[in-house]
């Protein structure tokens, strides 16, 4: 098989191997260099992330079983530094070198940094990966006045997310109006007026010359004399192609690396896609054209270079802000020039704005604000270069019907014109995968066609398409959400057909309930799995291949490819010789951090995947799951023992309740707390389960969350001895194991029930608890250590553990 080496895991260059793929799946063992510490993401979605809409999990592209499935070795958090093109070899900066036969630029763009005084400082960002994301994230939890430098497309969404964090935020602007590359100076000005009310602040014609503080940033200087106050900084001022590397080894580089029509650079077997390209003298910064480019190479890698098809040649952009609340359009030649006419609609009571921008009887661009739904149509004009000379001018820009019920623009599309712009994918291809894939939701319709993939804004459209196309049946369908693309089945359904038709495999329920992809995918195997062992716990085994990689391990993947440890200590209590052995493993095994986690265990950071087995069998001790959806950690305050104010033993309780549901596997991760007193040293209050001691009973909180939903935890009810505190959390638990969706929390779980409901079954009904709680007994008879049997089974140590896999 020849090798390919791919230099960047970013979106450009994993969609061309997902090309590549698609069309032979075995021409290449690929390997790719990944700066960043994470699978392949959704780079666009981190604005979504920022304003809340989303989570760094949701975006992710393709997860670490994508890599694993098709066999590529993803080295994660290493940076390619020098590439031979003599010896076809690149090398990375752990010290890796890898042979190519085919080698594939795609390292993007770096953000631009003013080379300013105080640049350097602390708060002083970019905007462009998860880690800035977080870096504003943590941020606006301690500091509260946000400065943003640049009100281009970046900058106004990195303003809203940070609006929506609760900051203040001004964004600092160089030209006199908004998004001046997008938009004409009307169009701007109803823009700013529109995020003004939504609490944004402007100042235009504002050099930034100086960011003032000692470490951390405190303000900004500007060239007029004047400043402004600010704890944080983000500068969105535009990207500059990230060429460095291909510059030293010796290719063709201008503003970026230079390809011709097929991605082809100077150097022989040497490609490049992505904003780090060049194409005939256009740089570009939006994945629409990077996508083209991905394709084009595919087919050109793929395909007869005796006969060569098409290649790329240039792609005509547009751009969507992606604020809520907000509608803008912007496309090609926008600005009034002494050759063009345009056609204007500007009504102020509606806060529409539109212009069509005309040469020698063509539409040439357009700015839309307040109302895009003409912009596929106008986009297809554009591309296919129309003449409107016969056309009603007053046509082009029809008065809209605002009234509900109207009907969507989407009906009088043709069938060429393009839906979904981040992936060109117009009307018919839509139509077509909806009648013959039968398709019945938006999800199905993105699996299946990439429509929706990217920045999501064609997402109502897709949904008017679905409801245009299926008609009455579209109601029908959609009002369930389909568990993934590889099925119309729901959560609910899947488990009841589990139920009723007694279904045990996974492979099993996928041909029963026949299912689209017939291996199913990384979102349906697990769920499955889940339901199978939950619904049939003694006549099912759990099958390992439909777990995420943590599970199938048994240990946490960290951002380098190693992997974390951590043994279970019953109630967060350990003794010198579990201290000892611990210690010595660390040192046998050169373990590189030994950290104390929140839920009180003992994390053994940076182990080799092959070492897990036998650091397991040195230890001695059982798994704390700490990978798994399962029963986690439960914490404890020290109580009645050495505590002045505790009069209750948290501690053999919180021992009792962890040796008890160990293991359990559950929808999500479940975490516990037992404190004596309500000061809550254990903090109750923010755990899915929490005991709260009071005058000498147990208060039992639920559904609390710690994490990125911070979430207090309700009072379900007071209980009077330790054995009803068991019989209510199993009846809990096993209430939420049988009804809670596969990954859904506790606390999102209890939002969608309702704490009345779920008191009226587990706390009211004591027929109901004693039921829940016996089948909670036959669930935990179940359980095996799974480190044990590992170690005791040389076959899964070697499929699993000796594995030439790095993801
Ligand atoms: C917040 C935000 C919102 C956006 N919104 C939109 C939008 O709405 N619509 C739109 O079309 N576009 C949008 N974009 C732009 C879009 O995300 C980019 O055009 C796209 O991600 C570029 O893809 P790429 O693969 O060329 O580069 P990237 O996605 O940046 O990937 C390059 C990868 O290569 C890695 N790399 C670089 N050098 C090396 C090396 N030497 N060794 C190993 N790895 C290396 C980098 O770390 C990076 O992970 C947005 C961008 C941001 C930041
Ligand atoms: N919705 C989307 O399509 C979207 C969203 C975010 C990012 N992106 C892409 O990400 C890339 C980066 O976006 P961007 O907005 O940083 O780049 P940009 O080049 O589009 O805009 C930068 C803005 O900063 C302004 N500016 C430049 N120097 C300044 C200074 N010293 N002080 C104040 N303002 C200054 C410019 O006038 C310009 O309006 C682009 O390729 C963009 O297309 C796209
Ligand atoms: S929760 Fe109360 S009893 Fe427990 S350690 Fe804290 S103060 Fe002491
Ligand atoms: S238009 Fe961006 S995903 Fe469809």
């Amino acid at each position: 098989m020849k090798k390919l080496v791919l230099i960047g895991n970013g979106m450009a260059g994993i969609r061309t191997l997902e090309e590549i793929i698609k069309r032979d799946p075995s021409m290449y063992e690929i390997t790719i260099f990944g700066k960043e510490p994470y699978p392949n993401y959704n780079r666009i979605l981190l604005s979504k992330v920022l304003q809340g809409d989303s989570s760094v999990e949701d975006i992710v592209l393709n997860d670490y079983d994508w890599y694993e499935k098709h066999g590529i070795t993803l080295r994660k958090g290493e940076e390619a530094v020098e590439v031979d093109t003599e010896q076809q070899i690149v090398y990375g900066n752990k010290g890796e070198a890898v042979k190519y036969d085919t080698l594939l630029f795609a390292t993007g763009s770096n953000p631009f940094m003013l080379p300013i005084d105080g640049a350097d400082k602390e708060g002083v960002i970019a905007f462009r990966d998860i880690q800035d994301c977080e870096t504003m994230i943590e941020s606006s939890k301690k500091y509260k006045k946000a400065a943003v430098i640049g009100g281009g497309l970046l900058g106004l969404e990195a303003a809203r997310g940070l609006l929506n964090l609760d900051m203040e935020v001004d964004v600092v602007h160089l030209p006199n109006f908004l998004m001046e590359r997008q938009l004409d100076e009307p169009a701007a000005k109803m823009l700013r007026q529109e995020l003004e009310s939504q609490g944004m602040n402007f100042l235009m014609e504002k050099q930034t010359v100086k960011l003032r503080g000692k470490d951390r940033v405190t303000g900004l200087l500007f060239k007029d004399g004047s400043s402004i106050e600010a704890d944080l900084v983000v500068m969105a001022i535009g990207i500059r192609p990230n060429v460095q590397l291909a510059k030293e080894a010796g290719l063709e580089v201008d503003r970026a690396i230079v390809v011709d029509d097929y991605m082809r650079t100077s150097a022989p077997n040497v490609y490049a896609v992505g904003e780090c390209v060049q194409h005939r003298d256009t740089v570009y910064g939006l994945v629409a054209p990077l996508y083209e480019q991905g394709k084009i190479l595919a087919e050109y890698l793929t395909g007869d270079k005796k006969s060569l098809g098409k290649g790329y040649e240039g792609t005509l952009l547009y751009t969507q802000l992606k604020v809520s609340g907000v509608d803008v359009f912007s496309a090609g030649e926008f600005v009034d020039k002494p050759d063009t006419k345009a056609i204007r609609v500007h009504d102020e009571f509606e806060g529409i704005y539109k212009k069509v921008v005309v040469r020698d009887n063509k539409v040439i661009g357009s700015v839309l604000f307040g109302d895009t739904k003409d912009s596929p149509r106008l986009l297809d004009m554009m591309k296919k270069g129309q003449d409107i000379s016969e056309m009603n001018k007053v046509a082009i820009l029809p008065s809209e019907d605002h009234s509900a019920g109207a009907e969507s623009p989407v009906v009088a599309m043709d069938a060429s014109e393009t839906i979904c712009g981040c992936n060109g994918v117009c009307k018919g291809d839509v139509v077509t995968a909806i009648k013959e894939k039968e398709l019945s939701s938006v999800g199905e319709v993105t699996a299946h066609t990439n429509a929706g993939r990217s920045c999501g804004g064609c997402k109502p459209l897709v949904s008017d398409l679905l409801e245009h196309t299926l008609g009455e049946a579209f109601s029908e369908a959609d009002k369930k959400q389909p568990m993934c693309g590889c099925t119309d089945y729901s959560h609910e359904e899947v488990l009841e057909e589990i139920r009723s038709k007694k279904l045990t495999l996974v492979k099993e329920v996928m041909n029963v309930l026949e299912w689209k992809e017939p291996e199913g995918c990384s979102g349906c195997r697990p769920a499955i799995n889940y339901y199978i062992g939950m619904a049939h716990p003694t006549e099912s085994d759990d099958d390992m291949n439909s777990k995420f990689i943590n599970e199938r391990v048994h240990a946490n993947i960290q951002n380098d490819g190693t992997f974390s440890v951590v043994p279970r200590m019953y109630g967060g209590v350990t003794n010198p010789e579990e201290l000892r052995k611990i210690a010595d493993v660390a040192d046998k095994y050169k373990v590189k951090m030994v950290k104390v986690t929140g839920g009180q265990r003992l994390d053994l950071l940076g182990v080799n995947k092959e070492d897990l087995p036998s650091i397991w069998e040195d230890l001695g001790m059982p798994s704390g799951h700490a990978y798994g959806k399962s029963v986690r950690t439960v914490k404890t305050c020290v109580g009645q023992d050495f505590c002045r104010f505790g009069t209750q033993d948290s501690i053999q309780l919180g021992i009792d309740i962890e040796k008890r549901f160990q293991g359990l596997q559950t929808p999500h991760k479940v975490k516990m707390g037992v404190s004596a007193c309500p000061r809550n040293c254990a903090e109750s209050g923010i755990k899915d389960i929490g005991l709260v001691g009071l005058q000498g009973a147990w208060e039992m909180y639920v559904a609390g969350n710690g994490g990125i939903d911070l979430r207090q935890g309700d009072l379900l009810c007071t209980l009077e001895t330790d054995e009803e505190v068991m019989e209510m959390i199993s009846a809990y638990m096993q209430y939420y194991r049988e009804t809670a969706r596969y990954l859904e929390r506790t606390s999102h779980w209890l939002e969608r029930l309702g704490l009345e409901h779920v008191k009226s079954v587990v706390v009211e009904d004591k027929e109901q608890r004693a039921a829940l709680a016996e089948r909670m007994d036959t669930a935990i008879a179940q359980f095996n250590e799974p480190w044990q049997q590992i170690i005791n089974d040389g076959k899964i140590k070697q499929d699993y553990f000796e594995a030439n896999v790095t993801s």
